[in-house]
């Protein structure tokens, strides 16, 4: 029998009032992968992850998680699920190891294999060293990582993160994908992330969707959608043709390193 899709979404639309903020989306994500949905602010990748992770209602048939209905079976789902939300939820007068610890008894991890599931979610992204320090004396980044172990400390099988890196600087934000990159490397996780720096997408992402007004206009691997668009083309430029829109957003160090690894791998 094959594996079912890690997520898969069919024909999932949502409202708010008058305002169509997902408008008939089709996906599928591939067990094991790093998937990338990307979009200007706006775009509805929010409220489509909110719909997948049970967060905002969806009738039956519209999205399954491991080939289990969301709608149907929402505790299930949430089961299966790590989220990380845009907004931080570490609290700073806690230590590391206090933060990830309370996740474990809220995702009901049984009591006798907490600390060793704190111990490992905590390794995994590299705050071992820090765990006794209170949160509030860690950087941006390291929040950003010790968010990400508040939800791996229930061994998820899909790892959702909304916007990980927004915020933060060049280098933190290359550290936070690296640690994303290897937790799905140590775990087999598959890991769908939204982000609106097609940069960090086009490194990190094994295949991405690029979300405009509520819909999905492309979706492949950055190379195959590069590819119709000549050999110096960005994920920027397919954004542009597929919608008619430049997508703003800042210059970083992770787009320089992009470039130079996009030109060393022409020439090798
Ligand atoms: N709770 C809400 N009430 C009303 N409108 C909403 C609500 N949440 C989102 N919207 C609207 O739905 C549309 C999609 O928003 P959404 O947050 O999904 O986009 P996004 O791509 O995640 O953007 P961002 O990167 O800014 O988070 C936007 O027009 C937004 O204003």
């Amino acid at each position: 029998m094959t594996e079912p899709a890690a997520v898969r979404c069919t024909g999932l639309s949502h409202s708010f009032g008058a305002t169509r903020a997902v408008d008939g989306v089709d996906l599928e994500i591939h067990p094991g992968e790093v998937f990338g949905l990307l979009g200007p602010n706006g775009a509805g990748k929010t409220t489509t992850l909110r719909m997948i992770t049970t967060l905002l209602p969806t009738t039956p048939d519209r999205i399954t998680v491991f080939g289990v209905d969301v709608a149907r079976r929402r505790m299930a789902v949430r089961r299966l699920i790590g989220y990380v939300p845009q907004q931080l939820s570490a609290d700073g007068a806690l230590t590391g190891r206090e933060n990830v610890a309370l996740f474990a008894r809220l995702f009901d991890v049984p009591r006798r294999q907490r600390a060793e599931q704190v111990r490992l979610a905590l390794d995994l992204v590299g705050l071992a060293g820090d765990a006794d320090r209170t949160a509030k004396t860690y950087s941006g980044g390291m929040i950003r990582r010790l968010e990400l172990a508040q939800a791996l400390v229930s061994s998820p099988r899909l790892l959702i993160l909304d916007e990980p890196t927004i915020g933060l600087d060049p280098v933190a934000r290359s550290s936070v994908w690296d640690r994303i990159a290897s937790i799905r490397e140590a775990t087999g996780m598959t890991v769908l992330v939204t982000t609106h720096y097609m940069d960090e997408a086009e490194q990190y992402c094994d295949r991405v969707a690029l979300m405009h007004a509520g819909r999905i206009r492309a979706l492949g691997t950055p190379a195959e959608l590069e590819a119709d668009l000549g050999p110096e083309s960005t994920l920027d430029d397919v954004f542009r043709t597929v919608t008619g829109n430049r997508l703003e957003h800042e210059e970083g160090g992770i787009r320089g390193v992009r470039a130079t690894r996009r030109t060393a791998r022409r020439l090798g």
